[in-house]
């Protein structure tokens, strides 16, 4: 039956994203508790962040590859193998081995098989170097951002594990893994002084899990977008875990609308995407959030637009965007190029042939005034 297709890959992958999302709140858990070894470093390229990068991606692979059978199993991720396998990242690798361990061996409190044994280095490194596909218009493959927002994530804000799924390149299935977003999406705005002035006593800022954290999907046409809760520590996850619908926001008045965008200005343009949301006659201040929780805050109806503006010579990667895209768009929203194309998935690791930039809106009305304003300020915006 046409509604069963991909049934059991979406069930799959939202118990993945489950042990993922459970493995990063552990780590992140160790670096903000007090009497934590650990330093915490503001660098996205910390060591922290690359043992966490590489323990997702080799969890996700093993977990994947044991469910559907290596031969069947092709994923294109952001980790490539050569960090870890040099000589002198022994202790990474040895970190990394520990976390996934610890992770694979829980891997059954959420409906997958854990090892029958530890695994080895060896074993790992297979898992992540598996990784290696490029993607494009033919076959099946899953794309995987093991931490997207690797900056979120040290900061103790927001990130995500974002899992998609595309065939002859169209994007079918997306999981994204939300481990601190917020009830209240008030909380949702990155405020950096706010954030710095309490990183002293701001473990009630990862630490206290219980009232954050979800995992949003959604299937390719199916028209609906749901939404889980991740479950506490030790518990198990029984099917299907409080699903709910979700729904985007019905607001398509620009005055009343809510402009989501990067907190980095180096990966998108905020004085330009200042003149657009002016133009069309935002009034609100816009909410920057890491990662691609963006996506998921206009899924969930949090805010109805996102836009992302990075500079000239940037090509946006497969993986920041295929899982957002699937669940904005089966949530009821639309998702395209600032040119009005649909996102093109199909030419491998990269966006290959985006226009400018990506609006991603609740509905279509918000969409095309802001595709018209494109259209009219680009000239003149020096981009
Ligand atoms: N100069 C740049 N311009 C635009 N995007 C960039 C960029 N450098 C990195 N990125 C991408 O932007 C993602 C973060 O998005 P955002 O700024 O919306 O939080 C990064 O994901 P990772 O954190 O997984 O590396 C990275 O892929
Ligand atoms: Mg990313």
């Amino acid at each position: 039956m046409e509604n069963d297709r991909y049934a059991k890959e979406l069930e799959v992958a939202v118990r993945v994203v489950h042990v993922a999302c459970a493995l990063c709140r552990r780590v992140q858990e160790k670096l903000f508790s007090n009497d934590s070894d650990h330093v915490l470093s503001k660098d996205d390229d910390s060591p922290v962040t690359v043992a966490e990068d590489f323990s997702v991606q080799a969890t996700v692979s093993w977990l994947l590859s044991s469910t559907f059978g290596v031969e069947n199993v092709s994923i294109v991720a952001e980790e490539d193998i050569q960090t870890i396998s040099k000589d002198d990242s022994a202790n990474l690798l040895a970190a990394v081995v520990n976390t996934v361990n610890e992770s694979l061996a829980l891997a059954s409190n959420y409906g997958l098989q854990s090892p029958e044994s530890t695994l080895g280095n060896s074993e790992v490194l297979e898992a992540i170097r598996r990784c290696n596909s490029t993607g494009g218009l033919r076959g099946r493959h899953w794309i995987l951002d093991p931490v997207d927002g690797t900056l979120g994530f040290v900061r103790g804000d927001q990130y995500a594990v974002a899992l998609a799924l595309i065939e002859d390149g169209n994007a079918l299935l997306g999981v994204l893994g939300c481990p601190n977003y917020p009830l209240k999406a008030e909380s949702l705005n990155y405020n950096y002084q706010h954030h710095h002035e309490t990183m002293s006593e701001s473990s009630s800022l990862v630490c206290d899990t219980s009232e954050k954290g979800c995992i949003l999907y959604a299937r390719k046409g199916s028209g609906e977008a749901w939404l889980q809760p991740l479950i506490s520590r030790d518990k198990v996850l029984e099917w299907p875990n409080y699903a709910q619908l979700i729904r985007v926001s019905s607001v398509d008045d620009p005055a009343l609308a809510t402009l989501c965008e990067p907190v980095e200005r180096a990966n998108s343009n905020h004085s330009f995407t200042a003149g657009l949301a002016h133009s069309v006659g935002l009034r609100k201040q816009p909410l920057r959030v890491h990662s691609m929780v963006k996506y998921a805050a206009i899924a969930r109806g949090d805010a109805e637009i996102f836009m992302k503006f990075a500079r000239s010579g940037y090509k946006e990667k497969i993986w920041d965007h295929a899982a957002g895209v699937v669940i904005v768009e089966e949530a009821g929203g639309v998702v395209t190029d600032a040119g009005g194309r649909p996102l093109d998935f199909s030419k491998g690791m990269y966006l290959e042939c985006l226009d400018r930039g990506i609006i991603a809106c609740s509905g279509i009305t918000l969409h095309e005034k802001l595709i018209a304003a494109v259209y009219a300020s680009w000239d003149s915006s020096n981009l």
